[in-house]
């Protein structure tokens, strides 16, 4: 079976790739990506000047099993280094390469994506719209002004075809909304959904006591418990944004999710809390059971199944 794709005019030989911010903050990091089974990756979100993030425990698998929680703060080495590093790429490797950015301002997403437009290397541009906006405002991806302000000045400026990383929308209007506004942006290629379902909170039952220390315990949900939400959200945008992509992230721990995903309308799929507890050997694996799954039901390639979730 075939399990490659095309996204945003890349070809990837397969699908599966690393949720930004898992194993990709450093250059080791990035470098188990290259040498795994994935067949993409993304770089952890930069912002302008190198970040520590917030004090540890700062990220934790659930009890549960369900999921994780993370308050991480944007650690991440600065955009210079991701820009070295996408400057050093070798792009004839059959893999791909998507840079995240995360300006902790729209000024700062305006230098860094002058930087990387002046550089003109092939890989990808996302702007993670989840990211940490004004204190006391809603993230950008919840404040449809600003995210539609921040398009208007970023799409013309990067020109080419880029992304945007989106939180989780719950309502059929904000889905809508959101639309509109992606659909006035022809370069606006794609969506990545879901990011982590905002401000969760995980207590521990013996201690009495919230898991991580940041934020009083608050931080973003991810793994199977939000596969539901993610799916939704990959397929809104599927149905409302003709002619973009979506890739799907959120819930994956199998090849079974992944075929959720791409029923739902992704076109790639990234995976977070598994291959942060499983490590780079869970693209390998996951790839497999795919590969069964669509054995076993018929399919030789993913265009034949993909968006055709049907309804009731
Ligand atoms: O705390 C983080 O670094 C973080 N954590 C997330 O779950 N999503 C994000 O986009 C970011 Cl920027």
């Amino acid at each position: 079976v075939d399990l490659s794709t095309k996204v945003a005019g890349l070809s990837l030989p397969n699908l599966l790739f690393n949720a930004s911010g898992v194993c990709c903050q450093t250059e080791a990091d990035l470098k188990l990506m290259i040498e795994s089974e994935s067949g993409s990756l993304i770089t952890k979100s930069a912002t302008y000047e190198y970040r520590e993030g917030n004090p540890s425990p700062r990220y934790l698998p659930l009890p549960s099993g369900l999921g994780s929680i993370n308050s991480m703060g944007l650690p991440n080495e600065g955009y210079e280094y991701y820009l070295n590093f996408a400057k050093n790429y070798d792009y004839s490797s059959k893999k791909p390469l998507f840079i995240s950015l995360s300006g902790l301002s729209l000024a700062d997403n305006v230098k860094m994506c002058e930087a990387f437009v002046a550089a003109d290397l092939p890989c990808v541009l996302e702007v993670n719209f989840s990211c940490p906006n004004v204190p006391g405002k809603p993230q950008l991806g919840y404040d449809m002004e600003a995210m539609e302000n921040a398009l208007n000045v970023l799409a013309p400026l990067i020109k080419k075809p880029f992304g945007v990383k989106l939180p989780p929308y719950f309502d059929i209007a904000h889905f809508d909304t959101a639309a509109a506004i992606f659909n006035k942006f022809d370069n606006l290629v794609y969506v990545t959904c879901i990011n982590s379902v905002g401000n969760g909170l995980a207590i521990d039952f013996e201690t009495e006591s919230a898991l991580i220390k940041p934020k009083d315990g608050f931080g973003g949900l991810g793994g199977l418990m939000v596969l539901n939400t993610a799916l939704a959200n990959v397929n809104a945008f599927y149905r409302r944004l003709p002619g973009k992509q979506v890739i799907g992230v959120g819930g994956v721990t199998s090849g079974k999710e992944v075929f959720l995903h791409v029923l739902a309308g992704a076109s790639a799929v990234q995976i977070g809390t598994t291959l942060k507890e499983e490590g780079p050997t869970v693209f390998a694996r996951i790839n497999k059971e795919l590969t069964d799954i669509m054995i076993a039901k018929g399919y030789k390639s993913l265009d034949e199944f993909r968006g055709k979730v049907k309804t009731l």
